[in-house]
């Protein structure tokens, strides 16, 4: 039997008297696009920041690959390959869009030297040459990311996260803000990502229709618990859920 890339167990983190998550468990296999949803406050981000080292978890384990990694600090993370991206973008506006890349690869080794002094391309010009046409942004490469739309600096900011090539990228609504006509590209790019890269993907989104067309399995949490996990098709027909969700 397949072993999980990610596996989390009973995890629990409380602010005060708010529980914000009261115990979640869940499984992610390889390859797996792995959906998150829930009601605005339901729990999802702090989960996330939990798997991610960005908070501690009062209680419970994380594992990757079989590894305890609960408490790990996100560049070490990083290191034993585990990307994000964040709800909101991480782009920096004065460089242009290759050198995003490049630095956002520099980041993942930790080199200070490496970022402050290195040539601009330092070797990883390549990987993200790769990326910027897999991205399909090259006409833009040059530019300076301010000067792109939102949408555009969407893709960088997502393409930033696979320069360090992870196993496992946990990506938090990657189409906030982003018009609705470039969510069809951001959901078809994923699933390309998905199965040239071979990474499994974690994905916070509240945009049902991009969830239930990108992501193999599905996990619903409601106030800090997890509701159900299933295919798309088992969620859709599950009534709780529905009650839950849409009754928000
Ligand atoms: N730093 C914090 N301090 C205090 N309470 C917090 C903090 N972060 C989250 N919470 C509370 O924990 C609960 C879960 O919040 P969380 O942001 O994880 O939910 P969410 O499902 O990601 O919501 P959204 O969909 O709106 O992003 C909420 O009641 C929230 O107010």
């Amino acid at each position: 039997m397949m072993a999980p890339v990610l596996k989390v167990t009973d995890l629990k983190k409380a602010y005060g008297a708010i529980q914000a998550v009261g115990g979640v468990s869940f499984e992610v296999m390889p390859g797996e696009i792995f959906g998150v949803i829930g009601p605005n406050g339901s729990g999802k981000t702090t989960m996330f920041n939990s798997v991610l080292g960005q908070i501690s978890p009062d209680a419970g384990a994380i594992e990757l690959n079989g590894k305890n990694i609960t408490g790990l600090s996100p560049l070490e993370l990083s290191r034993r390959g585990v990307g994000r991206t964040f709800q909101t973008l991480q782009v920096f506006g004065k460089m242009t869009v290759r050198d995003n890349l490049i630095v956002a690869a520099q980041e993942h080794t930790g080199s200070m030297f490496g970022r402050m002094f290195a040539p601009p391309d330092s070797g990883l010009g390549a990987k993200a040459d790769a990326l910027i046409d897999q991205f399909r942004i090259r006409h833009v490469a040059d530019s300076l990311a301010n000067t792109l739309s939102y949408g555009q600096q969407k893709l960088v900011d997502i393409a930033m996260a696979f320069m360090a090539e992870p196993d496992l990228v946990l990506l938090d609504e990657p189409c906030a803000g982003v018009n609705p006509s470039l969510v069809g590209g951001i959901s078809t790019l994923l699933k390309d990502l998905n199965r040239t890269r071979k990474g499994s993907f974690v994905v916070i989104e509240h945009n049902m229709d991009f969830v239930m067309d990108l992501c193999h399995r599905i996990m619903v949490m409601v106030e800090g618990r997890v509701l159900a996990i299933g295919t798309p098709a088992e969620i859709r027909a599950n009534k709780e859920v529905l009650d839950a969700y849409l009754g928000n």
